[in-house]
């Protein structure tokens, strides 16, 4: 009988990466055949082993070497311009195999992947790897009818939205001129996106519920997340204990006997995940913060942007241990972390939410301000630190440290944030709401390769 076949091919980084991966074996668990599309430079420098999903690679122009700060502009135009050549290659390569693909799932920042899989009668489904929300967003912002004056104070109402001020959107919406390619790209997502069969989103329908009935009467829009690996919640795959993938290599050994000798629910985790660079003056006043909350720490400042720590905190005698990367989920799921200081990316935020630790939301950028405006006043599960002139100061820092962790609001948090950590493992679970939307893909893509012989 003729096999589905469904292809995964996620933009290359850590936060799009991890996702898609993670749906990838979920689909594999409901017994899928799934191959996942890296670039060649990605399966040389972070490999990428697994029994169970194949991997074919592709070329973007960059195979020996990406340079640093590439710009995003020209990175596209090589994606384009190698991917769709050794795309096409692949594709030819998996029909004389006899393993034809029946769909690509594709990361909607490689807008030219319908084109192609239409060439070939092949299915495709989008992931957005953001929320609902601001992936609404970015679609207004795309059909052109979402512009905010610079001086705008006031909140904006769009259907299956709480209203949001300025400083709740994403700062591509109320900063137009500041990463001018980066916008394109976020907006450029929704280009083809009429053509394609289905519009998935890592999110839980039970989170984004008014959101999502509002764009399911536009478009396919199915939520089938929280995509974080089974051992943290549904228990259902086996050896399903990481993403799989690390773009860094983590220090797993020292970071976790460090947390192993911390008392339980004594610890601030402070990450701003893979991308995000803090100014010299705001990771000093973060350092200062933490240190004035008097609780122990662990904080991941990358390689390349520990140079901006004030001179001689690593040394100095805080109780608290800086590393460059580490394995974010079990540091979530220790017993001894607390509080989550975070840039509130996308994963991080459901991470957060699916393990159960409250967050203070320090946003730097993208859709960040707008995860973190959810946090703090849409689903209760954290703070917002607020800056003065774009500087988070220490004293609000500590201020948001404390108020998560202490007295009645911590309370309340904390209650919510098991609320929603309920929620988002019965979605994922047998005939939860991803679980079914998962279901329901997998089904049509059955039907469609048996239809296709
Ligand atoms: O020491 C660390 C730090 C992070 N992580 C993992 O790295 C991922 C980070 O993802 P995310 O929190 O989404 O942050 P970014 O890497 O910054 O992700 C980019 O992509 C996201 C999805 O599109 C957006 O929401 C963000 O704003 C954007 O910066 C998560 O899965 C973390 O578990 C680790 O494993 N170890």
């Amino acid at each position: 009988m003729a096999e589905a076949h469904c292809l995964i091919f996620p933009f290359p980084i850590q936060g799009h990466i991890n996702p898609m991966l993670q749906f990838a074996k979920r689909l594999v668990h409901k017994g899928l055949r799934v191959t996942l599309i890296l670039t060649r430079y990605l399966a040389k420098t972070s490999p990428f082993h697994s029994p169970t999903i194949a991997v074919e690679t592709i070329s973007n122009g960059l195979d020996d070497g990406e340079p640093h700060g590439f710009p995003v502009s020209s990175y596209l135009s090589l994606l384009k311009e190698h991917g769709m050549a050794s795309l096409r290659e692949a594709l030819h390569r998996l029909i004389r195999c006899g393993r034809p693909a029946t769909c690509i799932v594709y990361d909607p920042f490689i807008t030219w992947v319908p084109e192609l899989a239409g060439e070939y009668g092949i299915k495709t489904a989008a992931f957005f790897t953001q929320s609902c929300a601001v992936d609404y967003i970015y679609h207004r912002l795309y059909s052109g009818d979402l512009k905010i004056g610079e001086e705008e104070e006031k909140a904006i109402e769009l259907p299956g939205l709480p209203p949001l001020l300025p400083a709740d959107l994403p700062s591509f919406v109320t900063l137009p001129e500041s990463y001018p390619s980066l916008r394109d790209m976020v907006t450029d997502q929704f280009k083809h996106i009429e053509n394609v069969d289905w519009v998935f989103c890592n999110t839980l329908y039970e989170l984004e519920k008014e959101v999502i009935d509002f764009m399911a009467e536009h478009a396919p829009v199915k939520a089938i997340g929280p995509t974080i690996p089974s051992m943290y919640l549904d228990r259902k795959l086996a050896d399903d204990t990481d993403y799989g993938l690390s773009v860094f290599r983590p220090e797993a050994r020292l970071c976790m006997d460090w947390l192993n000798r911390q008392e339980p629910g004594s610890v601030i985790y402070v990450s701003f995940g893979s991308l995000a660079k803090l100014s010299e003056a705001q990771t000093a006043e973060l350092a200062h913060g933490l240190k004035r909350s008097k609780r122990p720490f662990l904080w991941v400042v990358r390689a390349a942007e520990q140079g901006k720590l004030p001179e001689g905190f690593a040394a100095e005698e805080v109780p608290g241990l800086v590393i460059s990367w580490c394995p974010q989920l079990d540091v979530l799921a220790h017993d001894a972390v607390a509080c989550f200081v975070t840039h509130c990316g996308w994963n991080s935020t459901l991470e957060a939410l699916c393990l159960g630790v409250p967050m203070v939301g320090m946003p730097q950028w993208t859709d960040q301000t707008t995860n973190s405006k959810f946090v703090a006043d849409v689903w209760g599960t954290g703070v917002r630190a607020v800056g003065d002139g774009g500087i988070v100061g220490r004293e609000s820092i500590e201020k948001c440290i404390r108020e998560v962790m202490e007295g009645e609001k911590g309370e309340e948090i904390r209650k919510n944030v098991s609320k929603w950590k309920e929620l988002a493992v019965a979605a994922v679970s047998e005939g939860g709401s991803s679980d079914r939307n998962i279901d329901d893909f997998v089904s049509t893509l059955r039907r469609l390769a048996v239809a296709a012989v």
